[in-house]
């Protein structure tokens, strides 16, 4: 189904988007892997977390869904899961096979991991390493592709790595293998990345200990074999799918938008520091915590933006964010440069190509680089027009939808179908702002 965004009226409103994708997957995993009962609110329904759910569930886990939105997962303790009878799919999700096949990796047991054409391309060497170093089985296809086949260690061995890209992916794989290895299991990472994982492990009874080093280098100590406490957990909005109205209100003339409740966890919130240094008008409102995560609500105005140089060692923290701060620095005053960000290259799409198309197909004038783009603002006025490939990737075509509200004429997708995986109600919640978006027919 193709989605067309209309050049739109001033955007209105306050919403509260759908929780945080890589909160709500650890949600799911540590509540399978704790004694009892683990009561989740704010839950993000979308399809790469319920498959995870699904996974889950086929391992023993007990998943349910209550009437008010909350969700209960009876776990079956550190170890506890059962071999699946059926291939685990994760559809269109990397978090959810990486994570999970670190947790495989922790129990004696064989499984089989499968995902759409997307993620049967992602690299999967990347967890394969050091999942097989503490002792697992691993049966890729060539370079390392979905699908394989991995049979567990009935106790991991546990490891001291040094993570070869900053990812918290990998870091989250190694520590829940970890889990079930007798005594400490290291990671050691280049640059920090989101740490979820730690703050949630910590929320379940895990020992777990961080030591920042020099240069951004950080050490994650796990303390294996812990028996995992069941416990309530508040999810917060999710800050990069907030990124999607937030530019959207950015760019279109007179625009005052409210986004409220979401995680701005240092870790995360890369893009709105970025935002803020390119002149937009951006308040945080009602700071707080909750549920061990930063919280606050954004308001947000319509601003004259200009291009800056992105520190590129703020990447790990705005990984997701950059197709959509493309789309912002196509409506600023000058050059922005993007650099840092070569991981790009190996998410749902490769980013920098995707994203770089769609700017061309809409007027912008951009150069990709390895590692990144320069893109070359046009000060408020973008031609649009232009029908984008989304490449399966559901960042490429909420981007591209946010351009086409601030452009001059509209902006087609070739299939909106893949927003699902991350924000099931996006259309739904920005038509609330006032934006135009029609579905059309198949591509
Ligand atoms: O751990 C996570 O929840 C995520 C980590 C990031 O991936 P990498 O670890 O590959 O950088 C990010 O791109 C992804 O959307 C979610
Ligand atoms: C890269 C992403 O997710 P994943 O790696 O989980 O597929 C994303 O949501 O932008």
């Amino acid at each position: 189904m193709t989605l067309t965004a209309q050049p739109s009226r001033a955007l209105q409103g306050t919403i509260a988007v759908p929780g945080d994708k890589s909160i709500s997957h650890r949600a799911l995993m540590l509540g399978a892997l704790a004694v009892g009962e683990t009561r989740v609110s704010g839950l993000l329904e979308g399809e790469d977390v319920l498959a995870t759910g699904e996974a889950l569930r086929r391992m023993g886990a007990e998943i349910t869904r209550h009437q008010d939105g909350t969700w209960s997962i009876w776990g079956v303790g550190v170890g506890g899961l059962k071999e699946p009878e059926t291939v685990l799919d994760f559809g269109n999700s990397g978090t959810g096979v990486r994570l999970m096949m670190g947790i495989v990796a922790g129990h004696p047991i064989t499984a089989t991991f499968t995902g759409d054409a997307s993620l049967s391309k992602r690299p999967m060497g990347r967890v394969i390493t050091p999942l097989t170093e503490m002792g697992a089985h691993i049966h890729a296809r060539e370079g390392g592709r979905l699908p394989l086949t991995l049979t567990g260690a009935e106790r991991a061995l546990p490891i001291t790595y040094p993570l070869p890209v900053a990812s918290a992916q990998v870091k989250s794989a190694v520590l829940f293998a970890g889990l079930n290895a007798p005594g400490q299991t290291t990671v050691i990472e280049p640059a920090p990345t989101r740490d979820h994982t730690e703050l949630m492990l910590k929320a379940f009874g895990a020992q777990v200990a961080t030591e920042e080093g020099p240069k951004g280098v950080r050490v994650i100590r796990v303390t294996g074999e812990p028996e995992l406490k069941a416990c309530t957990l508040a999810v917060p909005g999710d800050p990069s799918s907030a990124a999607f109205p937030v530019v959207a209100a950015l760019i279109t003339p007179g625009s005052d938008i409210t986004v409220t409740g979401i995680t701005l966890n240092p870790h995360r919130s890369g893009l709105y520091t970025t935002l803020i240094e390119m002149g937009a008008d951006i308040e945080i409102l009602n700071q707080r915590q909750e549920g061990g995560e930063p919280v606050a609500d954004l308001r947000v105005k319509a601003s004259e933006l200009k291009g800056i140089e992105v520190p590129p060692e703020r990447a790990p923290s705005m990984i997701d964010e950059y197709p959509v701060l493309a789309v912002a620095a196509s409506f600023a005053e000058g050059k922005t440069v993007m650099r840092g960000a070569e991981e790009l290259r190996v998410k749902e799409s490769d980013r920098i190509a995707a994203t770089a198309a769609g700017l061309r197909a809409n007027g912008v004038k951009v150069e990709d680089l390895p590692d990144g783009m320069i893109v070359e603002g046009r000060a408020g006025t973008v031609e649009g027009g232009g029908h984008v490939a989304t490449h399966m990737d559901h960042r490429i075509a909420m981007s591209f939808l946010t351009l086409g509200l601030g452009a001059q004429k509209p902006v087609t997708i070739d299939a909106g179908e893949m927003i699902a995986t991350s924000f099931p109600d996006f259309t739904g919640l920005m038509r609330r702002l006032g934006a135009q978006l029609e579905s059309g027919a198949n591509a």
